[in-house]
């Protein structure tokens, strides 16, 4: 496996004042070298693209061949728009970036037998707090001490996904955006019992993959999402009126707005069984809030399994 070189990280990194969880011979941010991505979706994928392509070596992990061998063939498709721009004068040199980047990546169905070569395991999988705890619980007991967890969940609380752990101040959230090659935040997310090595391992991991990090409190939504969903789910509610075609929604918000994608888009493409996931456990835990009422339509659209862009329809038809 060809893995580039990762500048150690210094001191420098340790902005925040309060430090948790370590012994002060650990003070240090863990290099991150070897990352296992689990759930090899729109965002494990484009998360394990990104890593392969920034000197990481990467497993991605998924229930079945199949489905990683779809993940592989879309990263490789992604890693094709993304060469056609960076190399633009120089295609060799663009052949040889992808064929590293694919070196640097293997598939597995089996998360235990990677455990232990990880320094870091970002999950990907469905928006599902009892699945998440279950797969983090189980690796926990296999992982080496200085194994990094993390999620990259949209809504659920970081502390609720570490809590089948025992290693919570190892253990943040790394929130990413969707198209992951395209978009340049990660959301950097600390609970109170996540220690400050753990959130600088994170917060510098971040920065090598080359976007721009913020730091989040552990509330729902953290930044992004506590603003973009009650937006979203009022450009369908003022649909399910009958106050404006989707249509004219997503041209008014893309030409009044300058959103690069109308919220019909978006949510296609973020995908409607992740939405609702978000909305329904927001509504559960606060039903007396209306930004967080669930909609008939986003109800009627998953039962159908209109999942959006990645089902080939959702508000609009993609095939
Ligand atoms: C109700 C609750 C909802 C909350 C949901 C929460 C979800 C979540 O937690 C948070 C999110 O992610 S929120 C979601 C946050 N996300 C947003 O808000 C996204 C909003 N949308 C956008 O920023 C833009 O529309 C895009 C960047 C997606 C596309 O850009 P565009 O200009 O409109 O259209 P274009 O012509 O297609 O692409 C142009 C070029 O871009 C490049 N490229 C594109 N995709 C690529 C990929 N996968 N790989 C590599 N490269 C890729 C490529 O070079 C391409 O050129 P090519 O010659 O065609 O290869
Ligand atoms: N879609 C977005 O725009 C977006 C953006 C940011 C964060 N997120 C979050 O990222 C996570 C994944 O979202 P997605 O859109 O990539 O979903 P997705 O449906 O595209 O992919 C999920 C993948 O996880 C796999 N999976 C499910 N259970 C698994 C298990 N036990 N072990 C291994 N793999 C398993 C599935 O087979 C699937 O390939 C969710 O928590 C979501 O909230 C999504």
């Amino acid at each position: 496996m060809s893995v580039g070189h990762i500048s150690t990280p210094t001191m420098a990194f340790c902005t925040r004042h309060v430090v948790r969880g370590f012994s002060s011979s650990a003070l240090r941010p863990a290099v991150i070298k070897h990352v296992m991505i689990i759930g090899g979706g729109q965002m494990g994928a484009g998360i394990a693209q990104v890593a392969a392509s920034t000197g990481h070596s990467v497993t991605l992990v998924d229930t079945s061949e199949e489905i990683l061998n779809k993940s592989v063939k879309g990263i490789e498709g992604s890693l094709k728009r993304v060469v056609k721009k960076k190399f633009a004068d120089k295609p060799e040199a663009g052949a040889e970036f992808i064929h590293k980047v694919l070196q640097s990546l293997s598939t597995s169905t089996h998360a235990e037998s990677v455990i232990q070569s990880s320094d870091l395991v970002v999950e990907a999988i469905v928006e599902n707090l009892k699945v998440k705890q279950e797969i983090f619980g189980r690796l926990d007991k296999l992982a080496p001490q200085h194994t990094i967890f993390a999620s990259n969940t949209s809504s659920l609380p970081i502390a609720d996904i570490a809590s089948s752990t025992s290693r919570l101040d190892r253990f943040g959230g790394l929130h990413f955006f969707n198209p992951v090659p395209m978009m340049k935040l990660v959301e950097v997310i600390a609970t109170p019992a996540t220690s400050q090595e753990t959130f600088d391992s994170l917060l510098n991991f971040s920065k090598v993959l080359g976007k721009t990090p913020v730091s989040c409190k552990d509330t729902p939504g953290f930044i992004v999402n506590r603003l973009l969903v009650p937006y979203m789910l009022e450009a369908v509610r003022l649909y399910e009126r009958g106050h404006g075609s989707k249509e004219d929604i997503d041209i008014a918000m893309k030409l009044g707005a300058g959103y690069p994608m109308g919220p019909f888009e978006l949510s296609d493409y973020v995908g409607l069984d992740t939405i609702k996931f978000i909305i329904d456990g927001w509504c559960e835990k606060d039903p007396g809030n209306p930004l967080f009422k669930s909609s008939e339509m986003l109800n009627k659209l998953v039962s159908e399994g209109k999942l959006g862009r990645k089902s080939g329809e959702g508000f609009y038809k993609y095939k």
